[in-house]
């Protein structure tokens, strides 16, 4: 079952939100009535290139690929501010007892500031969403909402579709030297799609069947990307993000989550594989 609380007191919070600029910055709740596949919260621009949205041919895995849901303009200004973020921290990790430091710098929001997202043995509580992280969000969930409406060959939201993201994992690639291990975003805490957003440099995605070797993917993830991960995917594909050498700039990725609120003293009984 699916907490209805948290839901409940995002959108009566968000609906109150001052901002009032335009395009992603602008708060434009989805609420009140609106159909959640309208669009009407989605710059034009934006709306119209949301045609192209490709659906990733994986058999037992719902993956939907949009090439732009931000402007060059607002993805510029995104990821100055990102990386500006103090919260960037390289995680360490332990393999036979000997401590390495994680390839890329990550960070962790969350309504309310007190959501924690345990993964890899660690919890991580995410911090109250700065106000243009909030536009970001704003914006990935009426995407991910106009892509359910519009599409019948994939089922992207829970219920009805109102569901909300409340959780964000923020991943920096300080260039093609760092990298992310392949892994399944599994934990029981999780539920609904993954969002994930891309800003600058273009990263190669890797997608493979935990089972069946022979079935693999990869996609070129661009600045200003979303690329939705939904239904069984996490139980029947790890992904990752390999290292590419060649590549000289900054990547910053943005994972929307839903997480079922818990106490973040209690142990989880699953463990993710390493990343
Ligand atoms: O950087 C990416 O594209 C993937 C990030 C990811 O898989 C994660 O944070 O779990
Ligand atoms: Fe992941």
């Amino acid at each position: 079952m699916q907490p209805a609380t948290p839901f409940a007191r995002q959108k009566k919070r968000r609906g109150s939100d001052p901002d009032s600029s335009d395009g992603a910055a602008a708060d434009q709740p989805n609420g009140h009535g609106a159909s959640p596949s309208s669009g009407e919260d989605i710059p034009p621009s934006i709306l119209s290139g949301l045609a192209d949205c490709q659906r990733i041919d994986l058999p037992g895995a719902d993956v939907l690929y949009v090439p732009r849901i931000f402007t060059r303009e607002e993805s510029t200004a995104f990821v100055a501010q990102l990386a500006a973020l103090e919260q960037w921290k390289r995680p360490e990790f332990k393999i036979f007892g000997k401590v390495h430091l994680q390839g890329n710098y990550s960070c962790h929001f969350s309504d309310g500031g007190q959501l924690n997202y345990r993964y890899s043995g660690r919890d991580n509580v995410g911090q109250e969403f700065p106000e243009f992280l909030q536009a970001i969000r704003r914006r990935v969930e009426a995407v991910v909402r106009h892509i359910d409406g519009q599409r019948t060959d994939a089922k992207i939201c829970p219920g009805d579709g109102e569901f909300q993201f409340n959780y964000c994992l923020a991943n920096k690639y300080e260039d093609g030297n760092a990298s992310l291990g392949m892994h399944s975003d599994d934990e029981r805490d999780l539920f609904g799609p993954i969002a994930s957003v891309s800003f600058g440099a273009t990263r190669h995605f890797t997608l493979a069947h935990k089972r069946d070797k022979s079935v693999k993917r990869r996609i070129d993830l661009s600045d200003g990307s979303l690329l939705v991960m939904a239904g069984d995917t996490q139980r029947n594909y790890k992904h990752g993000v390999p290292k590419m050498k060649r590549v000289t700039d900054m990547r910053i990725n943005l994972t929307m989550r839903c997480i079922r609120p818990r106490d973040s003293s209690r142990a989880s009984g699953k463990k993710r594989a390493k990343r």
